[in-house]
């Protein structure tokens, strides 16, 4: 699904990617995990189109993205690839239910068909009934939930997860990473998660380890 080839990444005089090559498959769950600086972060937003390398490419389902002109990528973004942050990043003005639709309004499908996609991940993430909530009246945890549903709602491809449970406490973290291998079940869904979780990198299928802009076998 997604290939990676001999990626280079430098900001200044620091060399942050080194040349490096990784293959994800369809509905694999992998972890990237490594010490601070390692290059993680970097490697996921390049993976995820909204950073550029150096030199390399990256390839979904065999095209490269590098050719795609700023316009094409947003649109290519906003269709196949879904994103959680450490931080949620919910609109506090919208609902629960609207903060998840809205990736759907811009893909430009309807508004009725879209509401009741979003009902429906929102009852498989456990929460029907904070629909009608505002961010601020809901937990962490209800909210970094609602933000996997927001990534689900234009049916990605892949989702690229930073540090999604970095902001949670062990149960509400424990509570989301069961959710990540419930969607792989459910719907096949692929994720790529960048995560200093333990528990979570145990968990994956495959885990990939970077150590000062490598990947250790
Ligand atoms: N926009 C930028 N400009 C300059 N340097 C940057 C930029 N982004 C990242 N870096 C540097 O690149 C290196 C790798 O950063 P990155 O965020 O990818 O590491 P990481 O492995 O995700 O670390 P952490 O686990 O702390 O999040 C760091 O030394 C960082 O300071």
């Amino acid at each position: 699904m997604l290939q990676a080839v001999n990626i280079r990444k430098r900001y200044g005089s620091l060399e942050v990617l080194k040349g490096i090559d990784l293959t994800i498959e369809k509905s694999e769950i992998v972890s990237i995990v490594g010490s601070s600086g390692a290059g993680k972060s970097t490697l996921l937003h390049i993976l995820g189109t909204l950073d550029t390398p150096d030199t390399g490419e990256v390839l979904f389902d065999g095209e490269s993205v590098s050719t795609l002109k700023r316009s094409e990528l947003a649109k290519f973004r906003n269709r196949h690839i879904g994103f959680v942050f450490q931080f949620h990043n919910l609109l506090p003005e919208f609902t629960a239910l609207e903060n998840v639709c809205l990736p759907a309004y811009l893909a430009g499908r309807s508004e009725k068909e879209t509401r009741v996609r979003a009902r429906e991940l929102l009852g498989m993430l456990n929460l029907e009934r904070r629909a009608d909530h505002k961010p601020s009246e809901m937990s962490g945890g209800e909210q970094q939930r609602v933000s996997v549903a927001r990534a689900l709602i234009n049916s990605p491809e892949i989702i690229f997860a930073d540090e999604p449970s970095g902001n949670l406490d062990s149960k509400n973290a424990a509570e989301l990473h069961q959710i990540f291998f419930l969607l792989r079940k459910e719907l096949g869904q692929t994720f790529v998660i960048v995560t200093h979780n333990d528990q979570l990198a145990a968990m994956a299928d495959r885990t990939i380890t970077m150590r000062d802009g490598h990947i250790l076998e």
